[in-house]
């Protein structure tokens, strides 16, 4: 059953002619560099809100290591609190899409009065090319790619860099590009990683969620 979480539709309103960075995630756990990201969308992108979209379940990730969606939506949460522009959604489950491009094209249509950013890590850029429509995806909104270690050659030499890469703009000026756009940001980078944590976590973090 869903419990009672932000609900973002029914406050779309609230949401017009603002800019919104859509920040997708497993969050198998949360951890600091998801924080880090999002204080940076607000810092150098200039975007009113981030808003934290957990996913059903990321169509290229092994369903018996993802702990289930409210385990996983606790764990963002908890790492964000009550920020006023940091919001923990599950916007996913409630349209029933688990495609990117389909979550995209559905808030766009249901909100064509504010304006969308698409954000991930340099880990997800280097494997752009096999989402779903992702060309379609970086025609319909700019997008802010930000550098982890050890992706960072990856992710400035993928397939998604070479076919887009004359669109490449400065993360001050993505805010205001009309899509395709996108910008790497390199500085400053997090270490931390969800798959170190389930390292560390062992068998606590899977345990009882199935
Ligand atoms: N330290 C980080 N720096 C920059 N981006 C990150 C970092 N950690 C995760 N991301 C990005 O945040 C989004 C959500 O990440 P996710 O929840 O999958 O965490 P993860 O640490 O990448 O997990 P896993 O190790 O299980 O793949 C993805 O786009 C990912 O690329
Ligand atoms: O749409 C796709 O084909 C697709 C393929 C891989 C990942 N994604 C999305 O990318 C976001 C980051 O996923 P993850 O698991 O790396 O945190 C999350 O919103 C996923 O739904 C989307």
């Amino acid at each position: 059953m869903l419990r009672n979480r932000n609900i973002i539709l029914p406050e779309a309103a609230k949401w017009r002619g603002r800019t919104v960075a859509l920040y997708g995630g497993s969050f198998n756990p949360a951890h600091k560099g998801h924080r880090r990201v999002a204080r940076e969308c607000l810092k150098r992108l200039g975007v009113d809100a981030v808003w934290f979209l957990v996913s059903p379940g990321n169509p290229l990730k092994d369903a018996n290591h993802m702990a289930e969606f409210d385990r996983r939506f606790d764990s963002i949460k908890a790492l964000v609190g009550d920020h006023p522009r940091m919001l923990v959604s599950d916007i996913e489950v409630r349209l029933g899409t688990r495609f990117s491009a389909d979550t995209i094209a559905a808030l766009q249509k249901l909100m064509p009065h504010t304006r969308f950013i698409w954000v991930m890590g340099a880990d997800n850029l280097a494997t752009f090319d096999r989402w779903a429509n992702w060309q379609e995806i970086a025609r319909s909104l700019p997008i802010a790619v930000f550098d982890r270690p050890g992706y960072s050659i990856a992710g400035q030499n993928a397939k998604f860099a070479h076919v887009f890469g004359r669109f490449r703009v400065s993360p001050e000026k993505l805010g205001k590009s009309r899509s395709p756009a996108w910008a790497f940001l390199t500085i400053p980078r997090h270490p931390a990683s969800a798959t170190k944590l389930r390292q560390q976590m062992g068998e606590t973090w899977l345990a009882g969620t199935k």
